[in-house]
């Protein structure tokens, strides 16, 4: 059932609790609830995603748009060295379905060398890409955009699987997408096209003219068919409680809904499986005394476990926005238009058709690589997974988007192309402000702090102004919004103060080998220096994803599913 205050419930112990019911946790309660006679609670810090207030949630046109409200945790992070000591708000779900529920709907499973690398860190090789096959397989399947358009030649049927989340590509290409794929196949040696994904078409998390989150595709399937499955809503959870003297077995959580609330404990006969996201896990368990026993000391909490890289290791993408006037037809105008968009609302409140039932914004998307003679690979090192992994990203955005610092335009025909850093060297940290759970923690992404990372958004800006020459571009491209950016010093400035978070942290409880020191879950997610108690969620990546990272916490999830099920027997 659905429970929207612990007291509510009448059992305090359950074989599985599971913590956050996120991407990923999500995933797992669904997965270790399909065995009847195991029992499972789910515990979620927000609250429901199909009220009547849900709409920004589940259409797809205004994917982005829960940014900022009561679906978001409303972060924001510390000031950042890198960015002119600028602070930016820091977005998480806070929602049944977590970050999958309010994401903009990107699917892509990253580079096979991310898996491998992932492999080599746990010196674990069920890891790696071939391997994790299945897990992919048992997560998504392909589904047609609601007008059937045929996408064929657009995607590979054969990498796509079964599974309940639904991926598909735009109902509607643009002049841009064309434009952009019609590059792929002129300049394919320096813009190869990848059948599916990687350069190419972008693929989202939409099915049936809706958001497939891990929610609408686990979840509630899950709790409406099942006694054995309890979703605890509006309620954090503040700590883990541990039995045992010699091995530390951690058996219960601590869970209140506020600050002043009365605290009631559940337990767990077998596990706890924390999925609270790469902010909130690694706030549970320094809470919890698992952590860095200075950093414990000085908020006053007793160290249970010494834990060095709690909370560190940090990584998120940087992401900044270039635009230019072009001589075409743009979804710009019509996204000056009030009434236009109402009118698509409505169409899509009446048949679930039209513009708003699918992504539209942007379709195409590529991954590429500085040169492989480029100085900063030979003064600094590759930090990517491999020679196939990208150092950065483009998008291709069918509108003009604005950087903090802009105000958009609003008449004209505009696109925006995004500019990412894939594999920054930068490292920052979640650490506590208090010792209270209700405090928000200190969010440090340490953006563009290395001078890999300035130096590579640098170059990948000038490789982007270079692509637009191409004669892919001619008759289209007008002049740019910003003004010629020619020098690196200029580009520097400029992405300094552009710059904000791509929203996609990772590694503050990182995977390790079992026998290495350093990291927080070994091979099998199981916490070092604790039993009862395993991380599934996206603090597990040692590095920054390849790709973009709901899918690979998906693979994640349902690999931790069958892990977790094969430990206890389950079927
Ligand atoms: C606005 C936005 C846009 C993004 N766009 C994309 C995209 O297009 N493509 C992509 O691949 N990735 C995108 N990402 C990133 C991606 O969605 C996340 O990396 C991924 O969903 C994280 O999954 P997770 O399971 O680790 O955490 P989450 O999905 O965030 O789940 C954590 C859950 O735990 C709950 N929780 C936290 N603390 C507690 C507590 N103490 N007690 C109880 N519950 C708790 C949270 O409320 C949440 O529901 C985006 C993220 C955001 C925020």
């Amino acid at each position: 059932g659905i429970f929207t205050a612990p007291e509510q419930i009448s059992t305090s112990s359950y074989d599985f609790i599971v913590v956050g019911a996120g991407t990923a946790g999500a995933v797992v309660a669904s997965r270790l609830s399909e065995n009847p006679s195991t029992t499972v609670l789910l515990i979620e810090a927000g609250g429901l995603d199909n009220g009547t207030d849900s709409a920004v949630l589940s259409i797809p046109f205004l994917a982005g748009q829960a940014i900022g409200t009561t679906f978001d945790w409303n972060y924001t992070t510390t000031s950042q060295d890198g960015l002119n000591g600028r602070t930016m708000p820091f977005p998480r779900g806070f929602v049944m379905g977590g970050s999958s529920s309010i994401n903009n709907l990107v699917y892509s499973r990253g580079p096979s060398e991310d898996w491998d690398r992932i492999a080599a860190t746990a010196d674990d090789p069920s890891w790696s890409w071939d391997n994790i096959q299945p897990f992919i397989f048992r997560n998504e399947r392909h589904v047609p955009a609601w007008n059937n358009r045929s996408d064929v030649g657009e995607y590979n049927p054969v990498v796509h699987g079964h599974g309940p989340l639904m991926s598909s590509l735009t109902s509607t290409p643009s002049e841009l997408d064309h434009r952009v794929i019609n590059m792929t196949t002129k300049f394919g040696q320096e813009y190869p096209f990848n059948l599916d994904l990687n350069s190419g078409w972008l693929q989202t998390t939409v099915g049936e003219s809706a958001r497939s989150s891990s929610s609408t595709a686990y979840l509630h399937p899950a709790l409406n068919s099942r006694e054995n499955l309890d979703l605890l809503l509006n309620t954090q959870v503040t700590k883990l409680t541990v039995t045992g003297a010699a091995e530390m077995n951690v058996n219960g959580v601590i869970v209140a809904q506020n600050e002043t609330a009365v605290a009631f404990t559940f337990i767990a006969t077998k596990e706890i499986i924390l999925s609270a996201g790469a902010i909130g896990t690694p706030q549970i368990l320094l809470l919890s005394g698992i952590g860095p026993s200075e950093e414990l000391d000085k908020n006053g909490i007793t160290t249970l476990v010494d834990s060095p890289d709690v909370g560190k290791n940090m990584q998120d993408q940087p992401i900044i926005f270039l635009q230019w006037e072009v001589n075409g037809t743009t979804l710009a105008p019509f996204l000056n238009d009030e009434d236009a968009i109402s009118a698509v609302l409505e169409q899509y409140e009446q048949n679930k058709t039209g513009i708003a039932a699918s992504n539209v914004l942007f379709n195409t998307i590529g991954f590429l690589r500085l040169p492989e003679n480029s100085p900063l690979l030979e003064e600094y090192g590759d930090p990517s997974a491999g020679p196939h992994s990208a150092h950065f990203q483009f998008s291709f955005i069918d509108t003009f988007l604005q950087n903090i610092n802009q105000v958009a335009p609003t008449t004209g025909d505009w696109i925006t192309v995004s500019v990412v850093l894939q594999s920054p060297t930068s490292r920052g940290s979640v650490t506590l402000a208090s010792n209270s759970a209700f405090d928000h923690p200190l969010i440090d992404p340490a953006f563009l702090t290395s001078a890999f990372d300035i130096g590579t958004v640098i170059e990948a800006v000038k490789s982007l102004q270079t692509l637009l020459t191409t004669s892919t571009w001619d008759g289209f491209i007008g002049p740019p919004f910003t003004g010629n950016l020619t020098t690196d010093a200029e580009i520097e400035t400029f992405v300094r103060a552009a710059a904000v978070t791509l929203k996609h942290p990772v590694g503050t409880a990182a995977i390790s080998s079992a026998t290495q020191e350093g990291g927080v879950v070994g091979p099998n997610l199981q916490v070092k220096g604790v039993t009862g108690l395993r991380v599934v969620d996206a603090s597990i990546f040692p590095f920054a994803v390849g790709g973009f990272p709901q899918a690979e916490v998906y693979i994640v999830a349902e690999r931790a599913s069958a892990l977790i099920k094969e430990t206890w027997n389950l079927s």
